[in-house]
């Protein structure tokens, strides 16, 4: 079905379901259908809009606490996604069975269009909620759905076109979504099959934790995809299978009802632990492939299972950061400097380990037993951040927790204040800040009393706050107070032997452990290429090719991501997506200049014809609007 065609279609059938009562079917997929009777159902109304209330930043801590094994074990796939959401205009998101938004990234323009209609971190995507959506209806459906404009339950939502994939653990319960969502203006057609993929590389990952103690079976019909995440996985525990994901079940010709009963005595007669790749015989005489790994004779230590599961396990933050010689030196001066009492002010691109360092003063620091409080300014909604960072009395404003809320400056007492992205700090809150930090101590809201506070300022932006400065963005007297010693981060496209790095990286993911090596174009390309998203993304991109690399057969080109293949400057790619709009052109012109110029706003304003402070005045006006 041609777009135009389908979208009439879509047209066709919202008029005969909702204003005609009629049945739709045959016109619009079957599950989004479904969906829509569902909705109607529940009492869900077409002709308004969902009430979705995002939560207070301490609920989302919270919320994204509660669930950080499923954002760790997502985070690869997400950070290799990135590139492609970016090229795209779109962002990808991990959700929490309930269809809440843990963790999104992608492309920032499309982000702040998103969060008009709420689709941002901490508000919950069920379709109960927010009706016919990808997220909510894949959650229902415990299938992969792409949900497109008008397929959408709510009129609001038609500028989405989203595809999500249910995530599924090794027991079958759903645990969480992960969904692309873009504008519906553009198509991005292979954005439902990413999502399975990647899905499927998730659900894989699941089996790296708390699986040790059982015989595992990792098969395949095809020889080639045993040892990758396209593998079956069976989980048995004296026996019985307790785990197994849905290749393994398809493959098998079981069903979720299996756990707990079928007997691998039954499935696999005779076979034997082996850490080589056997011949099975599967149901009704197939041939598969496949090794029995027995927890008895695995290795505890060093061996290759437990390295790459390791490896592809650990949580972004967990990797021992590489810090040079220079960078040591650093690191022990800003120590001295925060015991002193002296706030320290990081620089850096997104990803170059701003928030990486932070905590790294924090744990060799005096403080070190005490609180490291980390503030993403840029991520607590405006209307919150002051109640959040200042707490407020009981009762100090309508929807104030009953006992009030001590707010973040007093809970850093004593320890660390990671103040990350501060040139987001609204202005009149930049004078409240000021004021803190020049009389130690903080006063709720509602006029409670002073409090005395004690914590180490560390800052932390990605922007030029001399810029910010000269467009009056940022408060002078703050800015000589929070910027008493100015660390740097260098980009990783300024390393002076990336080649060195990619290995370092490599070997400290545990690539060599596993025996999982790269090759030498592989290695040549990962050196070449720029990482304009940094360490996250180089890191993030090691994963993934750890993940998908078999030991003993170096990883070549064709696992590389396409940008890094390819090596497209962002800024062609940027750019050649359609505006529709004067605002959005301004946008996308500013931004294709900043991303071409390395983040840096002169040399971006001189390509655009204009001065600095008429390229900081316009993008602070786009940012307003978009926001
Ligand atoms: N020196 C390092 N060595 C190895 N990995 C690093 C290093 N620095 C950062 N990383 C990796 O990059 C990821 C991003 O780092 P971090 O969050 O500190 O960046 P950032 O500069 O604070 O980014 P942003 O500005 O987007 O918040 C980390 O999770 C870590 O895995």
């Amino acid at each position: 079905m041609s777009p135009a065609s389908s979208h009439d279609a879509v047209f066709v059938a919202r008029r005969r379901f909702f204003d005609e009562g009629r049945s739709a079917s045959g016109i619009v997929a079957a599950p989004i259908l479904r969906s829509w009777e569902r909705c109607a159902g529940q009492g869900l109304d077409v002709s308004r809009s969902p009430l979705l209330v995002p939560p207070t930043a301490h609920e989302l801590r919270e919320l994204q606490e509660r669930h950080a094994r499923l954002s760790r074990l997502a985070r690869p796939e997400l950070d290799a996604l990135q590139g492609d959401a970016r090229l795209t205009g779109s962002v990808v998101i991990v959700t929490d069975t309930a269809g809440v938004v843990l963790d999104m990234v992608g492309d920032a323009a499309f982000a702040g269009r998103a969060a008009e209609v709420a689709l941002r971190p901490g508000v919950s995507w069920n379709e109960a909620a927010t009706g016919t959506n990808a997220i909510g209806t894949a959650l229902v459906e415990r299938q992969p759905i792409a949900v497109h404009g008008a397929e959408h339950f709510f009129e609001r939502h038609r500028i989405l076109a989203c595809a999500a994939a249910p995530l599924i653990d090794p027991r079958g319960n759903v645990a969480g979504a992960l969904d692309m969502t873009g504008p519906a203006a553009i198509r991005h057609v292979h954005a439902l099959g990413l999502m399975r993929l990647a899905a499927e590389q998730i659900e894989h990952r699941f089996f790296s934790e708390g699986f040790a103690h059982c015989m595992m079976l990792r098969f395949h019909a095809d020889r080639a995809l045993v040892g990758t995440p396209r593998e079956g996985v069976l989980a048995f525990a004296e026996g019985v299978l307790v785990g197994a994901n849905r290749r393994g079940l398809e493959l098998m010709k079981l069903d979720w009802s299996a756990i707990d009963h079928a007997k691998l005595a039954a499935l696999l007669p005779g076979v034997r632990p082996s850490d080589q790749i056997q011949p099975l015989r599967g149901p009704q005489g197939t041939r598969l492939y496949g090794r029995l790994l027995d927890p008895a004779r695995r290795p505890s230590r060093g061996g290759a299972t437990s390295a790459r599961a390791k490896a592809s396990a650990a949580p972004s933050g967990e990797i021992e950061p590489i810090l040079g010689e220079e960078m040591q030196a650093s690191l022990a001066r800003a120590v001295r400097l925060v015991n002193a009492g002296i706030p320290l002010l990081l620089l850096g691109e997104t990803g170059s380990g701003k928030d990486v360092f932070a905590r790294r003063v924090h744990a060799e620091s005096e403080r070190c037993d005490k609180p490291f409080v980390p503030v993403n300014c840029a991520a607590l909604p405006e209307g919150l951040i002051e109640s959040e960072l200042f707490g407020y009395e009981a009762g100090a404003f309508t929807g104030a927790r009953r006992q009030g809320a001590p707010g973040l400056l007093r809970q850093a007492d004593g320890g660390v204040l990671f103040l990350d992205e501060i040139g987001d700090m609204p202005l009149s809150l930049q004078s409240r800040l000021l004021r803190v930090l020049q009389d130690k101590q903080v006063s709720p809201l509602g006029g409670g009393k002073p409090v005395p506070v004690d914590f180490a300022l560390i800052c932390a932006t990605h922007q030029s706050l001399s810029t910010l400065l000269a467009a009056g963005a940022f408060r002078q007297d703050l800015y000589f107070r929070i910027a008493q010693y100015v660390v740097e981060r260098p980009p990783v496209r300024h390393h002076p032997d990336r080649l060195a790095l990619v290995r370092r990286l490599w070997r400290q993911l545990g690539g060599e452990t596993a025996g999982v090596a790269l090759s030498d174009e592989v290695e040549r390309l990962l050196a070449a290429y720029e990482w304009p998203g940094n360490f996250r993304q180089l890191v993030g991109t090691l994963r993934a090719l750890m993940v998908l690399g078999e030991p003993g057969q170096p990883v070549d080109v064709s696992a590389l991501p396409a940008e890094i293949r390819a090596a497209v400057p962002t800024f062609n790619v940027v750019i050649s997506t359609p505006p529709t709009s004067l605002a959005e052109q301004t946008r996308s012109a500013l931004q294709a200049a900043l991303d071409a110029s390395d983040g840096n706003v002169s040399r971006a304003a001189r390509r655009l014809g204009i001065d600095r402070s008429t390229y900081y005045r316009r993008l602070l006006k786009e940012k307003d609007r978009c926001l």
